[in-house]
């Protein structure tokens, strides 16, 4: 647990969340950043915080108001780079913790941007259309005033998707008088976007799942997967690993829990979950009575692609796997890493995993800039030669220390971060 001065006077101890997951794992990565160690106190504290009131008329003419934020973490190696997130559950711990986890995946896969995260606390599912854009331009213009191409360039996440990235950029646009398209990425093809981007964090993942696997002895055809979150980053797992011969044996959304021994239907699965919202009700699977139940299904890898703080202490113990790929940001908490190291279970951690989402908004980010754009095999190609030097490069660095990979890569991370404080010189 961090101590309580380590917290700041706007978050309390109790609700301390996900911030207080990453306070605990700089904690653990700061005995091993050498003559860096002294600088790490930046990394505990964001650079910025926006909290806004975001106002819209509903459709039956009443107002609603909805908070959201917008957190730089830290800019030191370049803008402020990280999704948007449309969640009831969203916090300002949590967005803090996305922001800064950021930074250091940034610095981790060594593109040029520091860490940054927004989000609105809101279902949106409870919301139409119309009310869902008026939200989203509302939103925009409140942290237009730190937002840009040269600051600070938001993305798709949880809850959102390239419509909400193109009004996002519209309403920038308005504002500035003029197209911007690289204020945001993820934005549909046809405005600007990237081929490749959508199925960018499941592909990467998918590449560094099989380079554990291979490290691991483990072969991916036949392997079993399981996988928690079935959007954007979860469905395109599925598929890749369906497509290279693996059985997706269970998949897990916010309503139920799907299982198949001999290996779900992935591509039917992703038709009835594009259709009805959820893998609930899928004719081809049993469904598991208890969503708990998901922790202990029999697999070989488990990609847990949904939320934050998913496996914990309470279940860690009974998780079968012995490699787990983190496609969510911060799934699993230092309790849980501990019983699964001792469990001899390898985790690849989400700065590495989930880091090929960020990797082709680089590449949507610099097309936008030269405004020429790249074919789709290129950038599939780019984006596993990075995925796949990444995963090297922590693994030969965690042999090398013999740490952990979650370890290794915020040795990674956090050394650029604070060697760019260093070089720019921000400590007079
Ligand atoms: N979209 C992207 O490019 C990236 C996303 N990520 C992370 O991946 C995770 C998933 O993001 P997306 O796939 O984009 O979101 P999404 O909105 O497309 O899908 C989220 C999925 O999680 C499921 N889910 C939500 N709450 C759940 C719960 N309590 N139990 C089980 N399932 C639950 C939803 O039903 C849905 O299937 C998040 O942690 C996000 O921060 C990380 C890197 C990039
Ligand atoms: O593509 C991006 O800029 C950020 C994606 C994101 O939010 C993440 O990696 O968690």
């Amino acid at each position: 647990m961090p101590t309580s001065h380590q917290i700041p006077s706007y978050l309390t101890q109790h609700d301390i969340g996900p911030w207080g997951v990453y306070l605990e794992q700089i904690d653990r990565v700061t005995p091993y950043l050498g003559a860096l160690a002294p600088l790490v106190e930046t990394l505990k504290r964001p650079k910025l915080i926006l909290a806004v009131d975001v106002p819209i008329r509903r459709d039956d003419g009443s107002i609603a108001h909805f908070e959201g934020y917008r957190v730089q973490h830290n800019t030191a190696r370049g803008p402020g780079k990280g999704g948007v997130r449309f969640h009831q559950s969203v916090t300002l711990s949590e967005v803090m913790a996305l922001a800064a986890w950021m930074t250091v995946k940034n610095a981790a896969v060594n593109v040029p941007y520091g860490g940054a995260k927004g989000g609105i606390r809101v279902d949106p599912k409870t919301l139409s259309r119309g009310e869902l854009e008026r939200m989203t331009r509302r939103y925009t213009s409140e942290i237009g005033i730190i937002i840009g191409p040269t600051k600070d360039i938001p993305a798709p996440d949880v809850n959102t998707n390239e419509q909400v990235m193109a009004w996002m950029m519209d309403t920038y646009s308005m504002n500035a008088g003029n197209t911007v398209s690289g204020v945001v990425t993820g934005k549909p093809v046809s405005l600007g976007g990237s081929l490749g981007r959508q199925a960018a964090t499941g592909r990467g993942l998918f590449v560094v799942a099989c380079e554990a696997a291979a490290r691991s002895g483990l072969a991916i055809g036949g392997a079993r997967i399981a996988i928690q979150g079935f959007g954007n980053v979860g469905g395109v797992a599925a598929r890749l690993f369906a497509e290279a011969g693996a059985k997706v044996v269970a998949v897990q959304d916010h309503l139920a829990t799907v299982v198949r021994d001999s290996g779900l239907d992935t591509a039917a699965l992703l038709v009835h979950a594009a259709a009805s919202g959820t893998v609930a009700g899928f004719a081809g699977a049993d469904t598991l009575p208890e969503q708990d139940a998901f922790w202990a299904v029999d697999c070989d890898i488990l990609v847990p692609a949904a939320l934050e703080q998913q496996i914990t202490a309470a279940n860690a113990h009974v998780i079968r796997a012995s490699i787990i790929v983190e496609g969510a940001n911060g799934p699993t908490t230092p309790a849980a890493d501990d019983i699964l190291q001792d469990k001899g279970v390898l985790i690849v951690p989400d700065v590495i995993a989930n880091a090929g989402g960020v990797t082709v908004s680089y590449f949507e980010w610099v097309q936008d800039f030269s405004s020429f754009f790249w074919t789709e095999d290129e950038i599939n190609q780019r984006l596993t030669r990075i995925m796949r030097e990444a995963f090297a490069a922590v693994w030969q660095l965690a042999e090398e220390r013999k740490v952990s990979l979650r370890t290794a890569a915020f040795i990674v991370g956090c050394s650029r971060v604070l060697q760019a404080h260093e070089m720019r010189g921000l400590y007079p």
